[in-house]
């Protein structure tokens, strides 16, 4: 049978680098920071930009087909998954990172059908690393194969966790609190590199054990969620339940030991789905 997806995945992958040449660009001038959710959810003419670039470039190459990118659902466009084939793009992963000169920036371009997800790309582009998997054909780094990590013990794993845009009280508290805990198990260390996609490769490659976080959306985790399966790994919901995209919640890791430990430490709290309905404004 014709494999339907390897053009699509091909070309996204070439969008991608592509999307990722424009970021290494932008001057100055595009520098122009705005707020979108919070004084420190930031967004640049750089987001909007590219992810014009990227939609125009996959409308034109195959036309039909639904389209959720960050910058388009800011902009008020919706945010619900059909059985429609369906690109869901960050076109600037760690907008914070790109604004401050942290060298850790990825496109993340994604491609679900029938809500199931077919391939991830992120390109780490200050890195230039090209990541990459398809559904049931293993994940790439640069085309070379990548591995989670074969680590069982907690207390020899690296864990990652981001603290967000979210800087209620209540809400910074929990963060804090579980990253309090799990550091004291104790594990060998937290990290963050600013972006979820990146963050999510780094669990594929093996460098770390799992990466959790409250807060995402699913533009930020779609591709580096095929990469982590296609890698080895598992994901699930904060609370060991089934992953659900839309849910902006999420724990990646490179085995299920490893990720209900963590899952034991995280004190949720609440956030509004990416798929709800949108409020009507009075
Ligand atoms: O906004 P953005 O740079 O595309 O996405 C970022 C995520 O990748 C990161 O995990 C999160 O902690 C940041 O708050 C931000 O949401
Ligand atoms: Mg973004």
């Amino acid at each position: 049978m014709a494999d339907p997806w390897q053009k699509a995945y091909d070309f996204a992958v070439e969008v991608a680098r592509e999307a990722g040449e424009e970021i290494r660009k932008a001057g100055e001038c595009e520098m122009k920071v705005q707020t979108k959710s919070s004084t420190v959810d930031l967004v640049t003419k750089t987001d909007e930009r590219v992810e014009k670039i990227i939609i125009r470039a996959l409308k034109g190459e195959f036309g039909d087909g639904a389209f959720i990118g960050e910058e388009s659902v800011a902009n008020g466009q919706p945010c619900v998954l059909s059985d429609k084939p369906t690109w869901i793009i960050d076109p600037v992963d760690g907008t914070t990172n790109f604004v401050h000169g942290f060298p850790f920036v990825a496109v993340s371009i994604a491609f679900a059908v029938n809500k199931e997800l077919e391939f991830g790309v992120v390109y780490s582009c200050l890195e230039d690393k090209m990541y990459k998997a398809r559904k049931g054909k293993g994940a790439f780094c640069n085309d070379e194969p990548i591995q989670v990590s074969d680590v069982e013990e907690i207390k020899k794993s690296i864990i990652i966790s981001e603290h967000g845009t979210d800087r209620r009280k209540e809400v910074v508290t929990k963060i804090f609190s579980t990253m309090q805990k799990i550091l004291c198990i104790p594990v060998h260390g937290l990290r963050g590199s600013g972006t979820a996609a990146t963050n999510m490769c780094l669990v594929a490659t093996g460098a770390v054990e799992a990466f959790f976080e409250i807060g995402i959306h699913c533009w930020d985790i779609a591709a580096g969620a095929v990469i982590v399966q296609e890698a080895g790994g598992v994901l699930m919901d904060v609370d060991g339940g089934p992953f659900d995209l839309m849910s902006r919640r999420m724990v990646s890791a490179n085995n299920k030991k490893i990720a209900d430990r963590i899952i034991k430490e995280i004190e949720a709290f609440d956030v509004t789905r990416d798929d709800a309905p949108v409020q009507k404004k009075e």
